[in-house]
């Protein structure tokens, strides 16, 4: 037994009295530290406690294997990543549903159903027991006074989902631009209304990789014609950027999950914006920027930092800029890590550039592109004393 599990033990059998609570009762902070020891001391087995989890599902209910993919390394890292969060936010009712939700709006795209959920926690209960080293009934019973509430609110998440969107929208190709090397601009026309905000993203399945869901940020704020962008960069085994770019052509068609994120702007605050887009990760930012454009500034200043290597990254400047001409509160400026303006040293990362334009107080900050980059980029905001909540990013809590 690992010595964080005992730990967690002793303290749930201080807070219970060696009993632990009763089923039904929710999950209190000694099972909280007894499941998340659960899951800390599974780390070298979690791949296969998870593969053993989905094998369960699959054995109990055939008609979903044929839903997920070939591959099912996406599903089981999201799984692990879910079953964190549990643990985390499991004493916080509106915590919780708050991140179930987008998880039981991507299950709907499964064609996951309600009744499945149930089972799905006797089959992590197993999984859990057969890979979870020093497994006993205080750790099932914590896990399952964990469980329970999780399946519920999952249940009332995709039900509540269901009476207000499908689980996806058809979206035919009109226009596919080689927008730098290795890098496309996809424009989708969705099959009915999409609602979606400046800086949100989107799962994408491709019909040559039927199953697989990649997400991607929309490159454009709504328009009136219903119709919005994809910037998307092909990287190395990524198969459905690869299709993306290199094979999709205007008349495909593809499938698009229900629009995800909360990196939005709040257009009645008139906050000062601070944005840093990476690569293929100034496509929302030019979304907010478009969106910006369209709400009227309301006095409020954004600035854009636009990184790239080399200057043919720049894809999206030309446009930035023309943008920044005509409307006064807008500031770009290109950063080039590798390869500086003819007779210019380069400027280096971007999170460095933006350091050096510091005091960034009262600023709200919007970061966009490569994890590293993003997550050096909100250290240096930190230390430039921006507030956790004025730092807005996709990555989730484990990956900063
Ligand atoms: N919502 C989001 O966060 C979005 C993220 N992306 C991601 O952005 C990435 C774009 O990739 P590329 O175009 O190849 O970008 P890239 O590798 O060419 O880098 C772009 C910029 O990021 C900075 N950067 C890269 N690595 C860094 C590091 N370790 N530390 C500090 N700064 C770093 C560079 O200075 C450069 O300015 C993709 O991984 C894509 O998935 C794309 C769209 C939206």
């Amino acid at each position: 037994m690992g010595a964080g599990l005992g730990r967690a033990r002793r303290r749930g059998a201080a807070g219970r009295g060696g009993a632990g609570g009763r089923p039904g009762q929710p999950p209190d902070a000694a099972d909280l530290a007894l499941a998340g020891a659960v899951l800390a001391a599974l780390r070298p087995v979690a791949d296969r406690a998870m593969a053993h989890f989905f094998a369960l599902m699959f054995l109990r209910h055939p008609e979903l294997r044929a839903v997920f993919p070939a591959a099912m390394d996406g599903p089981r890292e999201q799984l692990l990543r879910v079953l964190r969060e549990c643990v985390r936010h499991g004493d916080d009712p509106a915590a919780l549903r708050d991140r179930l939700g987008p998880l039981a709006r991507r299950c709907r795209k499964y064609g996951v159903l309600s009744g499945h959920y149930a089972s799905a926690a006797d089959c992590l209960v197993e999984a859990l027991a057969r890979y979870g080293s020093g497994w006993d009934e205080r750790a099932e019973a914590a896990w399952r006074r964990l469980l329970a509430p999780v399946a519920r609110l999952l249940v009332e998440a995709a039900e509540e989902d269901a009476r207000a969107t499908p689980p996806w929208w058809q979206a035919e190709v009109v226009a596919h631009r080689q927008a730098a090397e290795g890098v496309a601009v996809l424009t989708l026309r969705p099959d009915q209304p999409y609602p979606f905000r400046a800086g949100q993203y989107a799962e994408v399945e491709t019909p040559w990789w039927p199953r697989v869901w990649r997400p991607y940020s929309f490159g454009s704020a709504p328009r009136a014609d219903g119709l919005l962008t994809l910037h998307v960069k092909a990287v190395p085994a990524g198969w459905v950027s690869n299709a993306l770019v290199h094979r999709a052509r205007a008349g495909d068609v593809l499938r698009l999950g229900a629009a995800e994120g909360g990196m939005t702007v709040d257009h009645a605050s008139g906050q000062d914006l601070l944005c840093l887009g990476g690569g293929t990760g100034i496509g929302p930012i030019g979304a907010l920027v478009e969106e910006v454009a369209e709400h009227g500034a309301a006095g409020r200043r954004v600035e854009v930092f636009y990184g790239a290597r080399r200057e043919a990254g720049l894809y999206r400047l030309a446009e930035l800029r023309e943008l920044a001409a005509r409307h006064r509160w807008l500031t770009v400026r290109p950063v080039l890590s590798e390869q500086g303006p003819a007779g210019c040293p380069p400027a280096g990362e971007l999170p460095e550039a933006v350091a050096r334009q510091a005091p960034w107080h009262g600023f709200a900050a919007y970061l966009s592109g490569p994890a590293p980059m993003v997550r050096a980029g909100a250290a240096v905001l930190r230390r430039c004393g921006l507030p956790p909540g004025a730092i807005r990013h996709d990555l989730a809590e484990q990956q900063v």
